[in-house]
Formats: C-alpha cells, structure tokens, sequence
C-alpha cells in the first residue's frame, strides 16, 4: 500500500524511476515499486514493446490503488529518472551459472547503457542482469558515470537470504540477525562469520545464553543454503522474482529519500588487492549513490576468501576484455 511517511511521500511526488527489462524482475520490481509509493511516475522499457505495454495495461489497474503513473517509454524518458534499473537480458537455466550468460548480456548492456547514458547524465543506474558484478563494472565502463552511481544489487539478496535463513535457525526476526555475505552475487561468496552478531552478540554467545544449540556445521549449512538458493528456486520454477524485487526496492528507497542505509551492494573498487572490479560490501546509499566508508574488520581467512572472490570476478573481466 502507498507509504504514509509524510517525509517519503515529500520526496516521491517529482521522482522518476526507469526500469529497464519489462520481463519477470523488471515487471516484480516496478509492481512493488507501485505499491511502496516511493515512486510518482514509473518508465518500463523493453525491447519487446508489446510485452511492455501488456504489463503497463495490466499494472495501470493496479495504479489505481496507488499514487503512481506506470507508462511504456523509449530511452529519451530516462531524462530526469532519480534511477535507471536495469533488468533486461537472459536469465539463469537450471543447471547453469550465473557468469555463464556474459556473453549474451554484455552484448544486451552495449546496446542499452550507452542510451540510458546519453539521455540521463546525472542518474543512478542500479543493475540487477547477471552477472551482475560483472555487469556493473561493464555499466560504469559503458556509461562512463562515476562509480558512486553505478551500483549493481549485489550480494544484497544473499545477505537477506542469509539474514531469513540465521533468523530461522536461531528463531528471531530476521532484521534481528546483523550478518552480512560479501563478495561476488554467485559462488565465491563469503559469509562474514566473525562479525555476525545477534542482540549485540556473537552467534556463538547468543547461542549460549538462550541454550540454543551451536555449531559451525549448522551455520555453513545456513550459507550454503543461501548461496544455493537461486539455484533451487530455479530448479523449480524456472526463475527467481520476489525477492530480487523487494531488495531492488530496498536499494531504491536510501537513494530516492537520501536515507544514508547501509546496504551491501556492488560497485567498482579495490578489494583484497584486486584492482579494478566489481563486488559487494556494505555502503551508504543516499541520493549521490552508494559510497564505500564502512570498512568491515575480517580475519585473515576473510580477506583471503575476499580477495579469491575478487579474483575470480576479475578473470572474467579480463576474458571480455580480449574478446
Ligand atoms: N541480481 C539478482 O539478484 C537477480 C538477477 N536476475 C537477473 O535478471 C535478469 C532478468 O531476469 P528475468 O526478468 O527473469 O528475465 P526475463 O527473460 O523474464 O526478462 C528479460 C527481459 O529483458 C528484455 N530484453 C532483452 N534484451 C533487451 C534489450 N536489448 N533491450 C531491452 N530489453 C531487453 C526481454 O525482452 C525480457 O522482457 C537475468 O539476467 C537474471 O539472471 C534475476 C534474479 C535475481
Ligand atoms: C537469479 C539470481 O541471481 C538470484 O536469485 O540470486
């Protein structure tokens, strides 16, 4: 339903968000966009017009019970757009890897970066397509925006999952769980074990004070559980929407209201001596983006398995380079 938060509703009436990809993430996204009232105009583009203005028919409807217009629009409507997201592109089969579609999806990204670019200057281009680390450092590469405004969604939704699958085990609401995955939105991601906490205390200790009973192969199971889990999904129905959504969303929100939220997302950087890459810690998000000043204290193992993530993402960057 419409936000009632009187400071949001002040900064949603002149907001424009652009979502590029009016397949199954871009048309959830844009839906739960409608119904966060963040928005006060929403632009779906598509290379299939037709699907397009099918979902804007359908979500026009939906409008009606929300505060936002919902329209079909070509690349010159980027003009103004607080945010570009960008969804378009081929999605996962069962079986497949995420770092397997940069082949076809680069060749997507060169066609449309380049115009959201030359028709916004100024936006914020949030990238969802896979691989999205990979694709992020394209985006920024392509748009030749600064790398503040160019943040990929990241290890975002593994830190959610992470969060539900930790607030499962240890029955607490899961905005309860303070625990983070880093690192590459696919494989090398890593949990951040040593600073996972729980009212303020270790897993281990919370564990301990409420008689909870703790063990490491229970959490790497809770990892593992999240770092597999758009692989399951896929596995039986083919995609995975809601919860891309609702994290699309949750990036969008700092941005558009300039909440200074901390969100781990991708952008360009260093990390663990890598130069030059995408991946995902925390950041500040707010109007100007997403800014990297909250350094995390890891452990050696950590930085290790940080900077193995950031290699694997830059071997991939350097194969498209040559090719
Ligand atoms: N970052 C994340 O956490 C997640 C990312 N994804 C990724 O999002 C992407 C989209 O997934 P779905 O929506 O399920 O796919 P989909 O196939 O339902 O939709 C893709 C849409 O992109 C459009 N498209 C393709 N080429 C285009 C172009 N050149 N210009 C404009 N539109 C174009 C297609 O017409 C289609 O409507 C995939 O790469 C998928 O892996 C999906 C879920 C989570
Ligand atoms: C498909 C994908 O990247 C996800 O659901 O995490």
């Amino acid at each position: 339903m419409p936000q009632s938060n009187p400071a949001v509703a002040a900064h949603s009436k002149s907001i424009k968000i652009v979502v590029v990809g009016a397949g199954s993430v871009g048309v959830t996204t844009a839906y739960a966009l409608l119904l966060s009232g963040l928005a006060a105009e929403i632009v779906l583009i598509d290379i299939d017009k037709n699907r397009a203005l099918g979902e804007v028919i359908d979500m026009s409807h939906a409008a009606h019970f929300a505060q936002a217009r919902v329209r079909v629009g070509e690349y010159e409507d980027c003009a103004g757009a607080t945010a570009v997201v960008v969804t378009a592109g081929v999605n996962q089969k069962p079986g497949q890897t995420r770092l397997d579609l940069i082949k076809t999806n680069y060749k997507v990204f060169k066609s449309i970066i380049p115009q959201i670019a030359a028709n916004a200057p100024d936006t914020i281009l949030l990238i969802a397509t896979n691989p999205v680390d990979v694709l992020t450092h394209a985006a920024h590469r392509l748009s030749g925006f600064p790398v503040e405004r160019v943040i990929g969604s990241g290890t975002a939704m593994d830190t959610t999952r992470f969060r539900h699958e930790l607030g499962k085990h240890f029955g607490v609401n899961p905005r309860n769980v303070h625990a983070v995955i880093i690192g590459e939105h696919g494989d090398s991601q890593l949990p951040v074990w040593s600073l996972a906490s729980i009212a303020g205390m270790r897993l281990k200790d919370y564990a301990s004070q409420k008689g909870i009973e703790y063990s490491q192969d229970a959490m790497d199971e809770c990892a593992k559980r999240t770092r597999d889990a758009a692989y399951e999904i896929i596995k039986k129905k083919g995609k995975t929407n809601y919860g891309v959504a609702s994290v699309l969303v949750n990036i969008l929100k700092p941005i558009i209201t300039n909440g200074d939220a901390l969100v781990t997302v991708s952008r360009v950087g260093t990390y663990g001596g890598v130069e030059d890459v995408a991946l995902s810690m925390p950041c500040k998000l707010n109007r100007n983006g997403a800014h990297q000043d909250v350094p995390l204290l890891l452990n050696e193992t950590e930085r290790e398995a940080l900077r193995r993530s950031a290699e694997s993402i830059r071997e991939v960057l350097d194969q498209l380079e040559q090719d």
